[in-house]
Formats: structure tokens, sequence, C-alpha cells
């Protein structure tokens, strides 16, 4: 468990948020390209892929430092739901259609990280997490010594009962240690099939960010960074093991009442 504090950082609107979330992936970017000239990232669905197109597509100042290189992009999801590509409940579906497809052509293209259709098919959701476990090993150049895959960032979301990736409260595999990559074949939110990185994954990548926004994020906040009984919830156990590798974009009604001290200055 990490001793030091997550970074909570409050926004007044969520363009704002999104102006802010720029510089802070920007800075994850190319922090990762100097070490490894590659971009290794997990990002969620939900809300997320919205704010992300926000920040990311948003014209900059036109230096390298303040450009995406998404042709050095690989981009894998921190969770997905076991259906087809195109289904209206698919990850990978809202994000070709919230940023993948509004990239323009000259900031180039990332390598992208969908489940494998046919084995949604086969409706085997085992299978599905081992396939998308292997296409994260094949990225990582996991060899037997490789404990966990280090990713450069991964982006999360919070729902309103504190889960994350498909990580939910009082579930078992939240105590999983072993595989990078599991099946939930009961999630309270539809749909109830899915794969999602576990907890070592999430909390060994270098920078983790969570994205919470509007009051409906008000009442799982307080729990999360004010109560004790919030300490299991899924995305306090992400606090906990990230420490102040985890950062959180939130805006005003989100924190309305939280009173957690070490709110940072980005
Ligand atoms: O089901 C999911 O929900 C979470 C949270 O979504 P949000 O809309 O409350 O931000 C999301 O992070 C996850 O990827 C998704 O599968």
């Amino acid at each position: 468990m990490a001793t030091s504090q997550p970074n909570l950082y409050s926004f007044s609107s969520t363009a704002t948020l999104a102006e802010q979330l720029r510089p802070y992936i920007l800075r994850s970017q190319n922090a990762a390209l100097a070490r490894h000239d590659t971009f290794r990232i997990a990002v969620s669905g939900g809300s997320l892929p919205t704010v992300l197109a926000r920040a990311l597509l948003t014209p900059g100042n036109g230096t390298p430092e303040d450009t995406p290189q998404f042709s050095k992009w690989h981009i894998f999801f921190a969770d997905e739901r076991a259906v087809a590509l195109d289904h209206e409940d698919s990850n990978y579906r809202l994000l070709q259609e919230e940023l993948l497809h509004k990239i323009p052509a000259e900031l180039g293209a990332p390598v992208v990280y969908p489940i494998d259709a046919e084995a949604v098919k086969k409706d085997d959701t085992q299978q599905l997490a081992d396939l998308y476990q292997e296409d994260v090993m094949r990225v990582f150049a996991a060899k037997d010594s490789v404990k966990l895959p280090v990713f450069d960032l991964i982006l999360l979301g919070c729902g309103p009962d504190g889960h994350t990736c498909s990580l939910f409260p009082g579930h078992d595999l939240l105590r999983e240690k072993d595989a990078w990559v599991a099946a939930e074949t009961n999630s309270p939110k539809p749909p109830p099939k899915r794969i999602t990185l576990t907890l070592p994954v999430v909390t060994s990548a270098i920078q983790i960010a969570f994205v919470a926004t509007g009051a409906g994020k008000k009442d799982i906040m307080k729990a999360i960074f004010d109560s004790e009984e919030g300490r299991s919830l899924p995305s306090a156990l992400v606090n906990q093991g990230g420490g102040d590798r985890v950062s959180w974009f939130t805006d005003h009604p989100a924190v309305d009442g939280v009173s957690f001290p070490s709110r940072g200055n980005l």
C-alpha cells in the first residue's frame, strides 16, 4: 500500500477540466516517449471518452510537447463489455465515435486493442479475458519473469457506486492477485458480462487519472475521500495502491462537501 496521498483537482467546468487534462496526458506521453519511444495507455468507457476527446482534439500551441503523437500510442481498454464491437454498450465503439474517428490525419493513428470479436460470439467471458491478457503480454513483451505490465497511463472513471474499470464493490475480483485481465460475469451495472484490468495492474501504472464530474458523483466522492466505510470501495483501493501517482480530475459539483485535505495544484 502506498503511503502518499492521491491528488484531487477540481475545476469550475468540464471545459476547464479538459483544458487541464490535456497537459497532464501530454506530459505523461512525452515522458513515456523519452523512456521507450511508445506510449502505452489504458482508457475507460462511460463518461471518459467525451472528456478525453475534448482534451486531445482541441488544437494546442503547435509545439511537439503540446501535440498528441498518436502514431506512437498503444491504446488498451481498462475494461470492456462482452458485446459486439459495434454494440451500443461497447467501450470500443464509444471511443471510436468520440475520439478515434475524429483524430486529424496529420496527428497519426494509434494502435488500438479491442476485445476479440469471435470470442464474444462464443459467449465465453473467461476466454475473452485470457485473449485480452495475451494482447497485453505481447505489447509489454512479457516473459515469465515479468510480474505485471506497467502502463504509462491509465485513465479511469468512477461509477456512483464507487466501481472503476469493471471492478465492483464487494466482488471477489478485488482480491485477484495473479491475472492481469479478469472476467466479470455478474456486473450489477448492465451488461453483466465484462472483462477488466485487475487491481494490481491498475495500481502498477506510472500514472493513474480518474475523471469524475457532475453532482451525481458527490456522495460517492465523499465516501471515497472522507469516510472509513468507503475505504473498501474499488476506487478507494486504487487510491491506496497508487498514492500520489493517482490524480482525480473533477468538477466542483462532484466534490461539493468533500473535505479531503490535500487538493493539489496542477
Ligand atoms: O460501466 C462502466 O462504468 C464506469 C464509470 O462510468 P461513468 O459513466 O460513471 O464515468 C466506466 O469507467 C467503465 O469503463 C464502464 O465500463
